[in-house]
């Protein structure tokens, strides 16, 4: 019968063999040669132990300190300084993705009219985040902070609105584009869900609560194929993921409306087009290959049908935006409670002039003064749709944007 030894030691060679001529007391013996020398070894393990493990804790919790990119007293005397408002009236504004294409541009205004601004942005590398640290370092020369953090961090959400009675919250931080969502469906999830909700729960819990002013997306209308969309318009047939998360983004922010009291105004935007624009957009990725003598393909429809966008530029974008906040009317909740209703909206921001994909390329090559070469194929299943063409008579009777 194999003595117990024999079951904790294998037989086969290797690293445990044990040496037969002596047993393992002995051995234990040559190692602890008595009680006493046993407890000192045993003292001297207890104290290994705790030492390494306190080094963890600090490793880890130097780890925190340094990787966070927020915290601290002078942080928090930033904030506070970015939000002060120059103005009579003046609001105090949280823009989330303000290091963004739309985010920048927004934050830019409302700090040149006098309003008090802190951003928000994580800096994903959806694009080079390089772009995002050149318009945060633009943004910091107009005393605009831009903090680097995620909407999905419940205690920086916490944090900023300790620091801060924000009155408004202009909510543009997203995972954008439309095809990427075939790639990388999580990350709309993460960003245009999960941290949407984030982001109403700390507004919900907030004191005052703040109006909420935040992106949409014309691709809401998916396959509506009513012209030129309007707000009442069927939004219940989305092409894409992207499209389906901002869909989702209109419910979800109605029911924090709806529960809590929030003023709440959803912005369907219409392909954003202007300087310090996003790489991934086709104006900005047609322009980049036709100076590099590369080949740009061009989506078709069916029956040979150009595509066409409804292309916006920044500037309307931004007025439709600020006019938005300045019309978006008070949350009415404390503490968590709804006290009486609050407005809810939904608006389209868009050229209401509808540009065929062709004709974009044609403008292109008039002012680049390249000749482009061109690669026609059918629009592949990615989540695209034909045509984008914004109504935008209820933005113009409820703030005159745009006009
Ligand atoms: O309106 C909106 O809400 C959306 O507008 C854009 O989405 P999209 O209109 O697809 O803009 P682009 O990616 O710039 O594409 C513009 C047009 O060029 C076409 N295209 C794009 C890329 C390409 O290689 N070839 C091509 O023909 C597209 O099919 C589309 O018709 C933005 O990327 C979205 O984030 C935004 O939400």
């Amino acid at each position: 019968m194999p003595s117990l030894e024999d079951e904790l030691f294998p037989s086969t060679p290797g690293k445990f063999k044990i040496d037969r001529g002596h047993n393992i007391n002995r051995q234990f013996h040559r190692c602890f040669a008595s009680t006493s020398t046993m407890f000192i070894w045993a003292l001297f393990l207890i104290a290994l132990t705790a030492s390494y493990l306190s080094f963890q804790s600090f490793v880890d919790s130097g780890n925190r300190y340094f990787t966070a990119s927020w915290g601290g007293i002078q942080w928090e005397k930033q904030i506070r300084n970015s939000a002060k408002t120059n103005r009579p009236g003046g609001m105090s504004v949280l823009v989330t993705g303000a290091a963004g294409f739309i985010g920048s541009h927004v934050s830019l205004a409302l700090k040149k009219r006098g309003d008090g601004v802190v951003g928000l942005d994580n800096f994903n590398n959806y694009y080079d985040p390089s772009l995002k640290k050149a318009r945060q370092s633009l943004l910091h020369s107009q005393a605009i902070l831009v903090v680097e953090g995620d909407l999905n961090d419940v205690k920086l959400m916490a944090k900023l609105f300790d620091l801060v009675a924000f009155t408004h919250v202009m909510h543009l931080a997203a995972q954008a584009g439309v095809r990427y969502a075939m790639e990388n469906p999580s990350s709309y999830v993460h960003s245009n869900i999960a941290g949407l909700v984030t982001l109403l729960e700390t507004c919900k819990s907030a004191n005052p609560q703040p109006a909420i002013v935040w992106a949409s997306s014309s691709s809401v209308y998916g396959l509506n194929d009513k012209v030129p969309f309007s707000e009442l318009d069927r939004t219940d047939q989305p092409a894409s993921l992207y499209a389906a998360t901002k869909k989702a983004g209109e419910e979800i922010t109605h029911t924090y409306n709806h529960i809590y009291g929030l003023a709440i105004t959803g912005l369907r935007f219409f392909t954003v087009y202007g300087p310090w624009g996003r790489p991934d957009m086709a104006y900005f990725s047609f322009t980049r290959n036709i100076l590099q003598g590369k080949t740009i393909t061009i989506y078709r429809g069916k029956n040979k049908a150009d595509l066409a966008r409804d292309f916006t530029y920044i500037d309307d974008i931004v007025k439709g935006c600020l006019g938005s906040l300045d019309t978006s009317g008070r949350s009415t909740g404390s503490g968590g409670k709804k006290r009486g209703p609050a407005p809810y909206r939904n608006f389209n921001l868009g050229n209401t002039t509808p540009v065929k994909v062709p004709t974009l390329v044609n403008i292109l090559e008039k002012h680049l003064r390249v000749k482009a070469k061109r690669k026609i194929v059918e629009m592949p299943g990615n989540g695209d749709v034909p045509y984008t063409h914004a109504n935008i008579s209820l933005a113009r009777r409820e703030f005159g944007a745009l006009a």
